[in-house]
């Protein structure tokens, strides 16, 4: 199967950087954006200013408003979008297709993982999960990355993972799409709880415990939604866990600072916060946790959090009274 054009749907950070990898890796790309003016400024000025301010864009990406066919598709819309991006789209654009879903969220109602969605709207489609320690702004420099990228087939995963390795960009292949698509929407709900520990300002120490029960959490999440807690060792588990939970630069961290600084959600939001993803997957993850019988103290206490119904020194000396237990 030709690898050599790349349709991306979505033209905000993430997908204009994974546009620009494409192109990196020498794939014609072409980016779906909702605005005309957006069309106009990508194809003219190469630059997309409102997501990756003066970063210069490269010349194998083009943009339009309208879905074209392509060998490889690439979802990048927020995860509560994906149904209707999906749903806006040719079916025959992705029969057959392997189409790479890259947002890190739980779908708010169905539970569902993005992987789910796609198979539930496009049922011949190929799903593939990119994840792994990423900002969109290092991606789209050209500073060095690497992802993971989880398909079911072993040679296909690896054939994708070469059409879009570039000198800057380095996927590596995993044949564990659950264990990616839940490591990446889960480490969102801790780099909340990460933010929120620095903005209350309870030290390094109490952020890099929180760090590792978090990684226990989600093995646990991981095992026993049918995936592999192996996979957590690497880039999307371990990698993106540490990277989100420790960075400014992190929307999700940001959000959760602002809360731990004593801001409600509602003034988060009003005051013009980025996407953080975690803000809606959080009580998805809560649901998914209690209905698999998961023990997710961290999950609770950040959905306790965010739905108001506790404030962060309450959730933390509750946290801290737990029965003591062995580490595992
Ligand atoms: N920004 C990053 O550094 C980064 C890195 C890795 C993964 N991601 C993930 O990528 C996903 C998208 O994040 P982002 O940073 O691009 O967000 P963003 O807010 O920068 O952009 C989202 C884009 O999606 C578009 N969009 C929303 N609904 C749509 C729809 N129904 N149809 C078509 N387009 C639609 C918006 O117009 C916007 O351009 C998130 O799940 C995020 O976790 C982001
Ligand atoms: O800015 P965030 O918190 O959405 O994180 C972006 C990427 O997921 C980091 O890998």
């Amino acid at each position: 199967m030709s690898l050599d054009s790349v349709l991306v749907i979505g033209g905000g950070a993430w997908g204009t950087a994974l546009a620009q990898a494409a192109a990196m890796a020498g794939r014609t790309v072409r980016l779906v954006v909702r605005d005309a003016s957006q069309v106009d400024e990508i194809n003219t000025s190469h630059t997309n200013q409102r997501y990756l301010g003066e970063q210069i864009l490269h010349q194998a990406v083009s943009a339009s408003m309208q879905a074209t066919p392509a060998d490889i598709i690439i979802l990048a819309v927020p995860a509560q979008s994906s149904r209707a991006a999906l749903g806006a789209l040719n079916p025959a654009l992705l029969a057959h297709r392997p189409v790479v879903l890259s947002a890190k969220g739980l779908e708010t109602g169905t539970l569902d993982r993005q992987s789910e969605i796609l198979l539930d709207m496009a049922p011949d489609a190929i799903p593939y999960v990119l994840s792994g320690p990423s900002f969109a702004a290092d991606v789209a420099a050209g500073r060095p990355t690497a992802v993971t990228l989880a398909g079911d087939d072993a040679d296909q995963t690896s054939a994708l993972a070469a059409a879009l390795a570039g000198p800057s960009f380095r996927p590596y292949a995993s044949d564990d799409r659950i264990g990616v698509e839940i490591a990446g929407a889960l480490k969102n709900v801790y780099a909340l709880a990460c933010g929120a520990v620095d903005g209350a300002g309870l030290g390094a120490s109490a952020r890099s415990a929180l760090i590792a029960r978090a990684y226990a959490e989600m093995a646990r999440m991981v095992k026993a939604m049918g995936g592999s807690a192996t996979t957590l060792t690497g880039l999307a588990g371990l990698g993106d866990l540490t990277l989100t939970c420790t960075s400014v630069q992190s929307r999700n961290y940001q959000f959760g600072m602002a809360l731990g600084r004593g801001q409600t959600v509602a003034q988060i939001i009003a005051s013009g916060a980025k996407l953080a993803e975690g803000v809606a997957t959080t009580p998805v993850a809560d649901a998914l946790a209690k209905s698999l019988d998961v023990d997710a103290p961290l999950i609770a206490a950040m959905h306790a959090v965010l739905s108001g119904d506790a404030n962060i020194a309450t959730v933390v000396a509750g946290l801290m009274a737990r029965p003591l237990k062995r580490e595992d």
